[in-house]
């Protein structure tokens, strides 16, 4: 549940009885909160907290990364791009913190299916706590291996890839991939998108896309509105293409 008395003051918090959520506001015990519906406000010794629903935003500010993660800005355009739905497999490498996992198990529901792959087993099973902790970790297979070399699935919905060298994974991606099924890669730099997406283009991948999505908070103030100066400035890129028919990937360039 996500307990919010202010902008500032927002927590995560999971219900346990005899427990307490301690704040300069003012203390919320738990036993009070039981029974209570989401959109109910409670008093708190400094003013009320009003619950909320945990919506995935407010679940990754308060999971462990390890690694750098994936914002929700490029999670949502990645999961759109790829055409996948409810039901249906991907794989995807490397898990890092499990923040892409968790939106990809979410969105693909109880029936689909992820299998994500990394070659650090710390990485999977810190991945594999965060899942726990929201309740997902039953829709997802992890697997300790290096993309680079094998992908043991075929036939898969979508490819999603976030890791330093994508384009040295393009060939296993291509050969688990279902026919026009779709690779979506994240890189945070330049020279990567260049390598990436010249690779698919010469390799059996069609409408290849390159694209950056940039995301900008507004302070809301009478008379004050403006961007906020402050926030994360650069994520990184997203490459889009679907799986074709070797040697014809040069159709409409
Ligand atoms: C930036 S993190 C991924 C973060 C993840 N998308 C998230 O949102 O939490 C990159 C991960 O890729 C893994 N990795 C790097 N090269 C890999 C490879 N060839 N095969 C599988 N995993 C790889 C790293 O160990 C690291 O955990």
């Amino acid at each position: 549940m996500v307990v919010w008395i202010d902008p500032r003051r927002v927590y995560l918090v999971k219900l346990e009885k005899g427990k307490k959520l301690d704040t300069d506001r003012g203390s919320l015990s738990f036993d009070s909160v039981i029974g209570k519906e989401y959109g109910d406000y409670v008093e708190i010794s400094k003013g009320k907290a009003f619950l909320m629903y945990p919506s995935l935003d407010y679940i990754y500010d308060g999971l462990h990364r390890p690694s750098q993660v994936l914002y929700p800005k490029d999670i949502g355009y990645m999961i759109f791009k790829s055409g996948i739905k409810p039901g249906d497999t991907v794989v995807e490498a490397g898990t890092g913190s499990g923040f892409l996992t968790i939106s990809l198990s979410h969105f693909l529901g109880a029936s689909g299916k992820v299998i994500t792959y990394d070659i650090r087993e710390d990485m999977q099973e810190r991945a594999k706590k965060n899942l726990e902790l929201v309740g997902l970790v039953d829709r997802v297979v992890f697997k300790l291996g290096d993309v680079r070399e094998k992908i043991e699935e075929t036939g898969v919905d979508a490819i999603f890839l976030d890791m330093p060298d994508p384009w040295l994974a393009a060939e296993n991606v291509y050969k688990a991939l279902k026919p026009s099924g779709t690779v979506v890669v994240f890189v945070p730099t330049v020279s990567q998108i260049e390598k990436t997406f010249l690779y698919l283009r010469k390799n059996g991948f069609v409408d290849v896309e390159a694209v950056e999505l940039i995301l900008r908070e507004y302070q809301v103030k009478e008379n004050a509105t403006r961007p906020r100066s402050i926030g994360v400035t650069h994520t990184g890129f997203i490459i889009t293409g679907r799986k074709s028919i070797k040697g014809s990937s040069e159709i409409g360039e």
